[in-house]
Formats: C-alpha cells, sequence, structure tokens
C-alpha cells in the first residue's frame, strides 16, 4: 500500500436530509488521511462543485442498491455467482455508445456460459458508470509531468497544464456515467440482453475462436436447453431481458461525498453513495486508519475491499468487523488479487479465518491486478494463462475449504484491443502495439473475456 498524496478532503457539501449525528460521521470520516487525493489548486472552487454536484438527481435509487445487496447475500451463501468487469480505467473521450455496448454485449455473454455452467443465477455488475479515479504508483509519469489520476481529475494528454487537478471534471464524470447508466438500463431490459440473441454471439465465438473446439460442447448444450424451453413453450421476461448494476472504486471522495444521499423513506434515515450500486475501496487505500475505510462503514450500498498479498488473516478480520458490523450476507465482497504464484498459499488463512468468525462475505476473485508485468516491448501487459492459473488457484483453495467460489473481478473490453498477452488468439508481445488503447491497466479484449468465462465455467462444473 502506498500513498502518494495524503492530504485532508475538505468537502463536504450540505446534503438535503443529511442529520446533524450523520454529518458529524461523515466529516469524522473525512477528516482522516486520505491516500491517493488529488492537490486541487483551488479548494474554493472544489466546494463550489461538489455543492452542485449535491445538487444533482442521484444517478442510482436506494431500492436498486438493495436489489443488489440481496443478489448479494445470494452470492455469500453459495446460491449465485458474482461477474463483475468493464474498464480499467473510463475516459470521457472513449465512453461512446459503441464502446458500453461492446462491453455490455461481453458481460452478457459471459454471464449465460457462467449461469448455464454454475445452474445458479450470475450477478452481473459493471466498472462503469462511475470508474473514473485511479490509485498510482508514482506521482510523476515516464515524461516527468505529474501522473494521470483518472479523467476525474486530470487528462491523460501529456501536458503540463492538462495534468493540473480540475474540480470541473467531476461534473463531467457526472454527466458521463449518467448517459452510461442510462444506455445500460435501456440496453439490459431491451432485446439486446435476449437471451438466444446473446447465445447466438457465443456460438460465433466458439465457431471462430482457434480454441472453439473445447468450448463446442458446453455452446452445443446450451443450444439444445435453449430449444427445449421453446419446444415447451417456455418464454419468461427474463428470457428476454436482464439485470445489470454498476460499480467503481471509490476512490475520489470529494466525489463520492457529494454524492451521498439520504433515503428517509424507511423508519431510519439511511445513508448511501448514489453514485453507482456497488463501491469498492482498492488496495492502495485500504489503510485502517484511512478516510476511505471509514468512508465506507457509513453507507448502506454492498461494497467491496480489494486484498493483496501482504494481507494477514488478522488484519482481514479487523476489515470485516468494521464493513460488516451487523453480520448482513454479502454485505461486503473481499476481493483477492493475489497473484496466480501467491493465491494458493496467501488466500487459504484469510479464508479460514473470516469463515470461522461467522461472517458471510462474497469471496471474489481479481485475477489482474497481482499479474501485472512489463513485456520487453515495454507495454505494461498481463498473461492470460497466468490469469487463468490465478483463478484456478482461488477455486482451489475454495473447494479445499468447503467455501463458495463466489465471483470473478476482471478489466475487460468489448473491444478487439491487444493488451494482454496470449489467449487462443495468442496475442504476443510484438502485436500488444496494434490496439493498446488502454488509459491505464492493460484489460482482456472480448475473446480472451469469453474464453475466460468458458474456461471457469469448466472449473464451476469441476
Ligand atoms: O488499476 C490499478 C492501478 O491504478 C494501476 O495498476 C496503477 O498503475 P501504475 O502502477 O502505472 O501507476
Ligand atoms: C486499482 C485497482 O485495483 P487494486 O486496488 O486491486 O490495485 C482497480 O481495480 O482499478
Amino acid at each position: 500500500m502506498t500513498r502518494t498524496t495524503d492530504v485532508p478532503v475538505r468537502t463536504l457539501p450540505e446534503v438535503p436530509g443529511l442529520t446533524p449525528g450523520m454529518r458529524a460521521r461523515v466529516e469524522d470520516a473525512l477528516r482522516r488521511p486520505a491516500a491517493q487525493q488529488p492537490a486541487w489548486p483551488d479548494p474554493g472552487k472544489t466546494a463550489e462543485t461538489a455543492a452542485v454536484l449535491a445538487g444533482r438527481p442521484s444517478l442510482t435509487t436506494l431500492a436498486e442498491v438493495d436489489r443488489l445487496s440481496g443478489r448479494l447475500a445470494a452470492v455469500a451463501r453459495g446460491e449465485a455467482f458474482l461477474l463483475q468487469g468493464g474498464d480499467c480505467a473510463e475516459t470521457f473521450a472513449e465512453n461512446t455508445e459503441a464502446h458500453i455496448r461492446a462491453n455490455v454485449r461481453t458481460l452478457l455473454q459471459m454471464a449465460v456460459v457462467l449461469t448455464y455452467a454454475a445452474g445458479i443465477p450470475v450477478v452481473s455488475v459493471g466498472r462503469m458508470a462511475g470508474q473514473f479515479a485511479k490509485p498510482r504508483s508514482n506521482s510523476v509519469d515516464a515524461l516527468g509531468l505529474p501522473v494521470f489520476r483518472g479523467d476525474n481529475i486530470n487528462s491523460l494528454t501529456p501536458d503540463p497544464a492538462a495534468r493540473v487537478p480540475d474540480p470541473a471534471r467531476m461534473l463531467q464524470a457526472y454527466a458521463h456515467s449518467c448517459g452510461t447508466l442510462n444506455l445500460v438500463r435501456a440496453l439490459t431490459g431491451s432485446g439486446m440482453a435476449d437471451l438466444a440473441r446473446v447465445h447466438d454471439w457465443n456460438q460465433d465465438f466458439v465457431r471462430t475462436s482457434p480454441a472453439g473446439a473445447r468450448y463446442e460442447a458446453l455452446a452445443t448444450e446450451i443450444t439444445h436447453s435453449l430449444r427445449f424451453m421453446a419446444a415447451c413453450g417456455v418464454d419468461h421476461g427474463s428470457l428476454h431481458g436482464t439485470e445489470m448494476f454498476v460499480s467503481h472504486e471509490a476512490l475520489l471522495l470529494d466525489y463520492e461525498a457529494a454524492m451521498l444521499r439520504v433515503d428517509d423513506s424507511g423508519p431510519e434515515p439511511r445513508l448511501y453513495d448514489a453514485s453507482g450500486h456497488f463501491l469498492w475501496i482498492g488496495e492502495r487505500t485500504r489503510q485502517p486508519d484511512g478516510a476511505h475505510l471509514a468512508f465506507a462503514e457509513l453507507l448502506a450500498n454492498p461494497v467491496g475491499l480489494k486484498i493483496g498479498p501482504s494481507t494477514t488473516p488478522e488484519l482481514v478480520t479487523e476489515y470485516v468487523e468494521r464493513l460488516d458490523p451487523q453480520g448482513v450476507p454479502g454485505r461486503l465482497t473481499l476481493v483477492s488479487r493475489m497473484g496466480h504464484e501467491r493465491i494458493r498459499d496467501t488466500l487459504p488463512g484469510i479464508v479460514e479465518k473470516v469463515t470461522a468468525s461467522g461472517h458471510r462475505v462474497v469471496w471474489q476473485c481479481d485475477p489482474m491486478h497481482g499479474n501485472t508485468q512489463e513485456a520487453p516491448s515495454g507495454y505494461k501487459t498481463r498473461r492470460f494463462d497466468h490469469i487463468v492459473d490465478e483463478v484456478r488457484g482461488f477455486f482451489e483453495v475454495h473447494r479445499a475449504l468447503g467455501t463458495h467460489p463466489g465471483g470473478i473481478h476482471v478489466e475487460l473490453t468489448g473491444d478487439d484491443v491487444t493488451e494482454c498477452l496470449g489467449g487462443a488468439q495468442e496475442i504476443s508481445d510484438a502485436e500488444l502495439t496494434g490496439r493498446y488503447e488502454t488509459a491505464c491497466d492493460p484489460r482482456l479484449n472480448s475473446w480472451q473475456s469469453v474464453e475466460l468465462a468458458f474456461l471457469v465455467a469448466e472449473m464451476l462444473r469441476a
């Protein structure tokens, strides 16, 4: 864990309905050291922007958030599987209809394969509609410029002026998130999520992928099941539309605090972060005395916590007690990102200790962040076989301990990029340069993502 910029977060705007007690708790959280925050040049402007955001409509509703909490409770009980994925960093420039459609389509394709193999519902959560802030290893980049921290803070353009944090970008991020969420709701509620159509895309994948033969049997089983259901006259609405939630890292506290909303429709007012359905705390900002953890403690949203290879079972138990004080199944998702060489050694002690504590968390595997490496060409990349091996290790650990391997969390895009090495397309180091388009970390492309889903399907069935 590194702290590149520990600066106090000063801005908590007026939030309608916030009781004095709630306000004091949020202010206390925000006063703690907060890693990875931008040094805004003009705090007055940041406060003004936060006040504008606080007056804007919520992006999500507490009813949707509660629905997701219910779904995650099922995952924690072993009755559902969680699929989470999307860009490493969304960008304003790439926030196009084509890009969003491609990402949604890839998630839908993966979800169908996983649902069939697991025989239980798949809860789909996009890394989208808010994934605009990135924690970074260094505060300067290779050119000696202040590092790009995500489009809601500064610009990727390699120019000193463009790298100055600009709070107005938070308003743009809000507007982009709003547009994305609108399209996601429309696409998943309409023809695009039609099961037969999504399966047709998977059949195209099987027909055209160099590794298609391996996955053909499973795809054929799905075809037969669909024909059987059609022959029986099964025509339920869930065959023609689906549910997709959105998530991002709750990194930029000025933005997240401005998106706090109070729901007072129940017996007790509840505070939730209306910037997304699911928020997670990253590996670089999970300091026990830090602001991010204290902020997450206050939310009604289900939350995730990334845990890297240095995390001890004792520390995880402390996180679990703090983030799930009431023992609500699925309230907390522990996202292990250990690296394929470490997962089999590091995860078992953590799972045993948390299981013994009685808390029912969602166990999720992020096989991306512990497997980043520099290719000989100099590109930051990840190898497909390392990614698969980490997921395999995750399943092995949970199978051995009798716990539920609850889900995967993947950086991916539906575009045909060349950022990760290998997969059936056998993307080589020399090919990385072809379409290396990520604004931060390398993502699986659409082929690699669907192939990963077929491989996880095999693990789920084993
Ligand atoms: O997505 C995770 C981090 O933001 C990312 O790996 C940091 O990248 P860096 O090491 O290039 O700063
Ligand atoms: C920064 C991320 O991951 P981690 O916190 O696990 O490094 C991420 O998922 O974008």
